[in-house]
């Protein structure tokens, strides 16, 4: 976190990115995994951020803005996904406790910005 972000969430998930040439979902980062995936919330301009390092290098697999009007996809009870612009990000999560208390933190973050 930079100064000024505090943690909002916090769970255990592969991060995938779809390949839209390839159309198949591929891992993030160099190496599979899972990753610590959490939500940051900016304290003072309030904005946030999605931000997840693999749990053995901490490697930064994901890092991306919370932007109003973001469909967050449940797909199924672990596998929550959303696109931005240039790609499609997949967390497939490590149980569904992890994927519930992320994707409430998620709907907290969209509420407010
Ligand atoms: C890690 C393996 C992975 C695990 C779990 C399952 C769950 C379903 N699933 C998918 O990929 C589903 C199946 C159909 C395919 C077709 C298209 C895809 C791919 C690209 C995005 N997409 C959208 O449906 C998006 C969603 C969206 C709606 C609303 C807002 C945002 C978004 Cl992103 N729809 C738009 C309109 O964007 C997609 O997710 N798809 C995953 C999957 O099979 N596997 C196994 C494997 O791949 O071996």
């Amino acid at each position: 976190a930079q100064t000024g972000e505090v943690p909002i969430a916090s769970g255990r998930a592969n991060v995938m990115l779809y390949d839209d040439a390839a159309k198949k979902w591929v891992a993030s980062g160099t190496t599979q995994g899972l990753s610590k995936v959490q939500i940051y919330r900016h304290t003072t301009n309030n904005t946030f951020r999605v931000v997840g390092r693999k749990l053995q290098d901490h490697e930064v697999v994901i890092n991306c803005a919370i932007i109003r009007g973001l469909k967050y996809n449940q797909a199924t009870p672990t596998f929550h996904q959303w696109r931005d612009q240039r790609q499609v990000y997949g967390l497939n999560f490590a149980n569904k406790e992890d994927a519930e208390c992320f994707a409430q933190a998620m709907a907290t973050a969209l509420d407010t910005i």
